[in-house]
């Protein structure tokens, strides 16, 4: 089965409103009107919205950080799906590393956050991946079982069309290393194998895999060549229009 790919660029917390929209209309100058793959821009909640007026009319999907499970009520600090759409996104990510390790989300949150994203109809980027301390423990297997079976607990095969899975093992976020694209493409297969034991084979082959982990301009393109290699969830590199512009523009 073809996937479309997506490549999609991750701001984390970086940027003020002038600088987002203007990193915003440079991304929309740059892209094609591509056919075999999509773009998406995460940028901090302060600035959805402002950057949704600039993204107006192009294709490129509009993604939060995070995303609460509830539609309204008492939960300082969080922000809800439909308070999202409202600013204009249509995608959450959630269970990214640093929401993990820095924030302490449980694999239970992240589950609810994803149900609740996939409820009020936003696509979810759900992110896995393991440390260097479980990778060097022979653990990664183990872990990113864990992570993908808790994360996708009770999320209904109906939804899967909505689900994006994005691998990114710790030890290559924002350090410069990159895993090679052997062992992403190993790791990419063994997660389409364990979907299709939870789910079954068509949702497996429909399902897109993200790689992230200091994927560059410089080797995007060997990433992009592995057959289970359905995109790059991009931190860094995002933040710069040429760079993604080239990461975009993969060959
Ligand atoms: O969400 C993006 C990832 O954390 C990768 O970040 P990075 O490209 O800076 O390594």
């Amino acid at each position: 089965m073809k996937r479309k790919a997506l490549i999609a660029g991750n701001w984390k917390m970086h940027m003020t409103v002038l600088e987002g929209c203007r990193l915003a209309a440079e991304i929309v100058a740059s892209c094609k009107d591509y056919t075999d793959r999509e773009v998406l821009l995460a940028p901090p909640c302060t600035i959805i919205s402002e950057v949704s007026h600039i993204l107006a009319g192009s294709k490129i999907i509009l993604s939060s950080h995070n995303v609460c499970w509830e539609e309204k009520g008492a939960f300082t600090g969080e922000i809800s799906p439909t308070m999202l759409q409202d600013a204009g996104a249509s995608c959450a990510i959630v269970g990214h590393s640093e929401r993990r390790q820095v924030f302490f989300e449980s694999d239970e949150v992240i589950n609810k956050r994803l149900k609740g994203a996939l409820a009020f109809g936003l696509m979810g980027i759900l992110c896995i991946g393991e440390t260097l301390e479980e990778r060097e423990a022979g653990n990664t297997q183990a872990v990113l079982e864990r992570q993908v079976r808790k994360g996708l607990a009770d999320v209904p095969a109906s939804q899967m069309k909505q689900v994006v899975l994005a691998y990114e093992p710790v030890w290559a976020i924002g350090t410069g290393v990159t895993a090679s694209k052997e062992q992403v493409q190993e790791t990419h297969a063994a997660l389409r194998q364990l979907i299709s034991e939870i789910y079954e084979k068509d949702i497996a082959e429909g399902l897109r895999i993200l790689y992230g982990g200091s994927v560059k301009a410089t080797n995007v393109d060997e990433l992009m060549s592995q057959q289970d290699i359905d995109g790059a969830l991009v931190g860094g590199a995002a933040l710069d229009s040429i760079s993604f512009a080239r990461i975009i523009n993969f060959e």
